[in-house]
C-alpha cells in the first residue's frame, strides 16, 4: 500500500501523510477531483482537490462540533441550513435534536453526495433524515433568495481556495445575516490558528461589525493540518452568550 500525502500553499513547509490500503473512487466532478480511499487506520477518507475533508475516524469530532456549538447556544432552534456538508456528518447530528424540526442544505456539487451515500455509509446516513430538505446549487446564491428563514446556518465548507472561497468574505456574513431570523446564530468552519491567524483575525473583525456576539472555538482533530480546525460563531441574540 502507498502513502497520500496532504501537500497545500495553505500550510507551506508542512504535511501530514496517511498510509493507504486501497483507492475506491478517483473521478473529477464539475467542481473539483474526488477521492475515496481507505486509510490504514483511520478508516475510509474523502479527500477534495488533494485536501482531507474527513476520515471515518476522527469526523465525529469536527462533524459534532460544528453543529451542536450553535444549536445548543440557540433557546429555540426549529430552523436550521447547512452550507456544504455534503458528506452527510453535520446532517446527521443535526437530526438528533428535538428542538430541531427542519434542516435544510445547500451542496454545491452533487457528486460529494453520491460518493458518500456510496462508500461513507456512517456519515451520509444524515440523508435518511425526515427533516431534511436537500438543494443542489452554489450557498452565496442560495441566501440571497432565503431571506429571514433560519434560526441556525452552519458554513460546513472546504477552504479559502477553490469552489468554497466565497465563503469567508464580509458579503457572505452579511448575507447570512439577512438570512437569519431574529436572534439567529451562525457557525462556519473557521480554519486554524496554528495555520491561519491572519484570516481568523480578519474574519473576527469584520463580524463584529455585523454581529454583537461573535466568538471563535476549536476542537483537536489528527487528520486536520496541526491537528485542530476552528468555528467562528455569530450570534444576533446580544443576550445569548456561547455556553
Ligand atoms: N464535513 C467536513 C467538511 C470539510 N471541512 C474541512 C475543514 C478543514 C479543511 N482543511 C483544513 C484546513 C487547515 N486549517 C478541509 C475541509
Amino acid at each position: 500500500a502507498g502513502w497520500f500525502s496532504e501537500f497545500s500553499t495553505l500550510w507551506p513547509g508542512q504535511c501530514m501523510s496517511l498510509q493507504i490500503k486501497e483507492i475506491l473512487h478517483n473521478k473529477k466532478s464539475k467542481f473539483q477531483d474526488i477521492i475515496v480511499a481507505d486509510t490504514m487506520n483511520y478508516g475510509r477518507v474523502l479527500i477534495l482537490d488533494g485536501v482531507i475533508q474527513c476520515t471515518e475516524r476522527d469526523e465525529f469530532s469536527y462533524q459534532e462540533m460544528i453543529t451542536h456549538l450553535p444549536v445548543n447556544s440557540h433557546p429555540d432552534p426549529e430552523n436550521v441550513l447547512v452550507i456544504g456538508g455534503g458528506d452527510g456528518g453535520a446532517v446527521r447530528e443535526l437530526d438528533k435534536h428535538p428542538a430541531v424540526k427542519n434542516i435544510t442544505m445547500c451542496e454545491i456539487d452533487e457528486e460529494v453526495i453520491e460518493v458518500s451515500k456510496k462508500y461513507l455509509p456512517n456519515m451520509s446516513c444524515g440523508f435518511n433524515s425526515k427533516k431534511l430538505k436537500l438543494h443542489i446549487g452554489d450557498g452565496f446564491k442560495f441566501m440571497e433568495e432565503n431571506k429571514g428563514k433560519f434560526d441556525v446556518i452552519i458554513t460546513d465548507s472546504s477552504d479559502p481556495i477553490g469552489p468554497a472561497s466565497s465563503l469567508f468574505e464580509k458579503s457572505y456574513y452579511e448575507l447570512m445575516k439577512k438570512a437569519l431570523k431574529p436572534g439567529g446564530i451562525v457557525c462556519s468552519q473557521g480554519e486554524c490558528i496554528w495555520l491561519h491567524l491572519d484570516i481568523i483575525q480578519d474574519m473576527q473583525n469584520f463580524c463584529k461589525e455585523l454581529y454583537p456576539v461573535v466568538d471563535y472555538s476549536y476542537c483537536t482533530i489528527p487528520t486536520y493540518p496541526s491537528g485542530q480546525i476552528g468555528f467562528t460563531l455569530c450570534s444576533l441574540n446580544p443576550v445569548w452568550p456561547f455556553l
